[in-house]
């Protein structure tokens, strides 16, 4: 399958969970679709950098998926069980604090870590953003394993007008290392990064689903030959491909 016919399948697809029968938000017109756009990987492959420029690019709402302070405005109309403020608007912490404190430290974080923060991300995919700002989402999470990816994909069993697509970013090891020890002023150092190889499950999007593939994934190469800018424009060119197909 050529890079192009996997895009088209990527946006063509329909919602994980809710794939054999369309409902009748399936059958809404494609144009009345939000997407949410992950971009994933270990740490310092570029999540932040590559997202920022999406979002500015295509000019949608970008979401530090780590972000302790994150401001979100909330239209769900039932109290969100995780969520200590009242509606309208939300103050989450999606990573809690001694979560960063321990990544800080260089010690990996466990699932029961993380538990949390993935099924906040999942809950406030639905969620929508002020209406000054674009309704369709650019957020960064590590999403390293198949199955905090597919906690994330929930968020569309519960919106039905919501795409969720994934980017994972792929470098190899000491690439990333590198990059993190060049890196200042954040909390996450060299330390951290071969451990999230260690548990990385690296998503397959051109194998068959019941083989285990993930087609809602776009992978992109971003090892040393490839700048920022060599990355941003083939990302901003896949993606807005992807959305362009399934907006028709
Ligand atoms: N394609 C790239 N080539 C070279 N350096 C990059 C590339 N992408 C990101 N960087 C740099 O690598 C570091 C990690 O990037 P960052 O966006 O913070 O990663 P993440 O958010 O995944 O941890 C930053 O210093 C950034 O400027
Ligand atoms: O699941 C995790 O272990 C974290 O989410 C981790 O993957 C993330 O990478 C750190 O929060 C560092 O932040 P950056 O990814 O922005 O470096």
């Amino acid at each position: 399958m050529t890079v192009q016919n996997t895009d088209a399948a990527l946006g063509e697809q329909q919602p994980l969970g809710d794939q054999q029968n369309a409902t009748a938000a399936e059958k809404k017109p494609k144009n009345e679709h939000r997407w949410i756009w992950f971009v994933t990987g270990p740490t310092a492959c570029g999540k932040t950098t590559i997202a920022k420029a999406l979002a500015e690019n295509l000019n949608l709402t970008y979401v530090e998926g780590d972000d302790p302070t994150y401001d979100f405005a909330c239209t769900l109309t039932a109290r969100c069980r995780l969520c200590t403020f009242p509606y309208p608007v939300l103050r989450r912490p999606y990573h809690p604090k001694a979560n960063v404190e321990k990544m800080s430290r260089g010690e990996p974080l466990t699932d029961a870590d993380r538990a949390g923060w993935l099924q906040a991300l999942a809950e406030h995919e639905t969620a929508k953003p002020p209406t000054s700002s674009s309704p369709h989402l650019v957020i960064t999470c590590s999403a390293l394993k198949r199955h905090y990816r597919d906690i994330l994909r929930l968020g569309s069993e519960h919106a039905g007008d919501l795409r969720i697509r994934f980017i994972f970013l792929q470098a190899p090891e000491e690439v990333l290392t590198e990059r993190a020890h060049n890196r200042k002023g954040h909390f996450a150092k060299e330390n951290l990064v071969h451990s999230q190889f260690t548990i990385l499950e690296m998503p397959h999007p051109t194998k068959p689903k019941e083989e285990g593939g993930e087609p809602d994934v776009l992978v992109v190469d971003v090892g040393k030959e490839k700048g920022v800018e060599e990355v941003v424009r083939e990302v901003v060119g896949r993606v807005r491909g992807v959305m362009h197909m399934g907006r028709d």
